[in-house]
């Protein structure tokens, strides 16, 4: 299935980086609430630039990113940064953590950077582990965790806000297949269950495949799906081989 989401959550049209549109040229996406969308590029399609743009990081040259039905692009600097914060969830290529911090209390950072209060981040914060099967984790320090636990406390840490919006850049990253299927198949469920619009960018189209629907990027382009070939049509019975003439005829 390849088609926009009727109400998107998040709904990017005509997007275009820089004003010359040499990253990104007349990009259109939309995403609706639980739907999971992989955008699947080569290195250097355009995919960062584009996560960049929908977030509200960077305001395109043209086009417009409308959130939750606010206008992110005309957003002042302060208050898209503020939206960004209390409706996205992001995740980089990298899982950074703070060395000296448990996971528990790395993954609470949003909670707390918002205000919320430690045992109440706390709190939350286990909720969030469990339901991605890494509880057991929450008291480690991060340094010599397996990158299994790690990617999913990177998806705890961006869903740990309840964003409306997940952009995760490579999540799956250096997981093999089974715990790539396995943390594709939890974050798929929470989104759902949640609401949120995911929106997965990748270079893998194995991991493109599970989602809801992929959309290509290529030079900074959406590139439409090939448009499956008409059935061919039926083949008209042979016509018997013509008899040959009989000599004297
Ligand atoms: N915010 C931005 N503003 C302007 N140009 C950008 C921005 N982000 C990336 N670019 C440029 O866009 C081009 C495409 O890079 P980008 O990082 O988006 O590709 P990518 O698809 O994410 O590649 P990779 O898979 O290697 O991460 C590069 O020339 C990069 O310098």
């Amino acid at each position: 299935m390849s088609l926009p989401s009727d109400n998107p959550v998040l709904d990017a049209r005509g997007l275009v980086l820089p004003a010359d549109g040499s990253v990104l040229n007349q990009v259109g996406l939309a995403v609706g609430e639980g739907e999971t969308v992989a955008v699947l590029g080569g290195p250097g399609s355009g995919k960062s630039a584009l996560k960049t743009c929908l977030s509200g990081e960077t305001i395109p040259a043209s086009g417009t990113v409308w959130t939750n039905g606010k206008p992110v692009h005309l957003l002042p600097p302060d208050q898209r940064r503020a939206f960004r914060l209390r409706h996205y969830g992001l995740v980089h290529q990298e899982a950074v953590f703070l060395p000296e911090l448990t996971l528990a209390q790395n993954t609470a950072l949003p909670l707390r950077f918002a205000g919320t209060g430690e045992s109440a981040a706390a709190r939350r914060v286990l909720t969030w582990l469990s339901r991605f099967e890494i509880a057991d984790a929450a008291d480690q320090r991060p340094t010599g965790l397996p990158v299994a636990v790690l990617r999913r406390a990177a998806l705890v840490r961006a869903m740990v806000n309840d964003p409306l919006v997940l952009l995760a850049d490579e999540p799956f990253l250096g997981l093999d297949e089974d715990a790539a299927r396995t943390t594709f198949r939890i974050l798929r469920s929470v989104a759902r269950s949640h609401g949120t619009a995911l929106i997965v960018f990748t270079r893998d189209a194995t991991t493109a495949a599970s989602h809801d629907r992929t959309v290509h990027l290529v030079d900074g382009r959406v590139q439409s799906e090939p448009v499956p070939a008409p059935p061919a049509p039926p083949v008209p019975p042979a016509e018997p081989p013509p008899r040959a003439a009989k000599a004297g005829r």
